[in-house]
């Protein structure tokens, strides 16, 4: 089932159009990250699923209802980009006092400061918390009352990496309970394995969505294959020109290549299974690659601000 359904929807603040026929649908247990530079449009998109915010037009759908609608904010879960407490309360009174509003069981106070590791930190003051626990508390927050679906707009700032695949981990926990989730961010290393699809976009529209394998399938960018550990780098580079392939020297001991379409693939396996030295480390575009190709191929007038 579709837990958001966006039709071709635009959205303007005021007279300036921000949003352009975006259509975009997220699944239950399905985890998309939504990328796009600063000002793209991310916050406006949460806002507009939200129900914060109305399409100018096109038509907007969460649990199948308007986003507005009373009983979809109950199954909702939200992380602002920007995680505003009362710096008088402890963490555990904020919590207190979000699962009053949220109607969640008030046991889930303590679980949740658990899970998110501010047990500890549990009685102090928020004003005392350092970034990364104020986001961890945020988290804490968008998790209460157990939401089908999560909005979480940068949430890996501020983290430390433990951090952060902690909660990458958290995250999957509760894709594979079938919780759907929205993740912006602009760190995009490290979230690649934990994403059902990306969405990007750039200047209001989307350039792209689909598995990494699909956007993989969509553009011709090369597959970087590097040979480690070779003792006579140099020797290397000169038999693989001599077979024309142009490879490039990285750090005292290895080579990197560019392959399209697995060309030269073959031959250095090859090499390398003949030679006693030597590894090879294939890496196929990557998120960040993908990213910046949809990103920067715009035409001039669409390009971003
Ligand atoms: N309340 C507002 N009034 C007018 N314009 C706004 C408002 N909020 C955002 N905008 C504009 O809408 C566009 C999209 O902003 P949005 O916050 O959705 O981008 P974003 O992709 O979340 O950016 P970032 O990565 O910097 O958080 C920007 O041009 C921004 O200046």
């Amino acid at each position: 089932m579709n837990l958001i359904e966006l039709n071709d929807v635009s959205l303007a603040y005021g007279s300036m159009p921000v949003v352009h026929n975006l259509s975009l649908n997220l699944a239950e247990g399905e985890i998309l990250g939504l990328f796009g530079h600063n000002g793209a449009g991310k916050t406006t998109t949460m806002k507009l699923i939200l129900g914060l915010l109305t399409a100018s037009s096109g038509q907007a759908r969460v649990f199948g209802q308007a986003p507005s609608h009373p009983q979809v904010r109950q199954q909702l879960g939200y992380l602002p980009e920007n995680v505003m407490f009362y710096p008088q309360l402890s963490g555990r009174e904020t919590l207190r006092y979000f699962a009053r509003l949220k109607n969640a069981r008030p046991q889930q106070v303590d679980e949740l400061l658990e899970k998110v590791g501010l047990t500890a930190a549990a009685g102090r003051r928020v004003k005392t918390y350092s970034k990364g626990m104020r986001q961890r508390l945020g988290l804490a927050q968008a998790l209460l009352a157990q939401p089908r679906l999560l909005l979480l707009d940068e949430p890996t700032v501020g983290l430390d990496p433990v951090a952060t695949q902690e909660l990458y981990q958290l995250l999957n926990d509760l894709r594979e309970n079938g919780s759907g989730i929205i993740l912006c961010s602009h760190v995009l290393p490290g979230v690649e394995p934990y994403i059902s699809r990306a969405a990007i976009l750039s200047a209001g529209k989307l350039r792209a969505c689909g598995t990494l394998s699909e956007l993989r399938q969509q553009v011709s960018l090369p597959t970087r294959i590097r040979l480690n550990n070779l003792s006579q780098p140099e020797q290397w580079q000169i038999t693989l020109s001599a077979q024309g392939v142009n490879a490039q020297r990285v750090g005292h001991d290895a080579l990197e290549v560019y392959c399209h379409n697995g060309a030269g693939r073959e031959l250095l396996n090859h090499l390398v299974n003949d030679s006693s030295s030597g590894e090879l480390e294939v890496s196929p575009p990557s998120l960040d690659d993908l990213y910046r190709h949809f990103v920067n191929n715009l035409n001039p007038q669409e390009s971003r601000p």
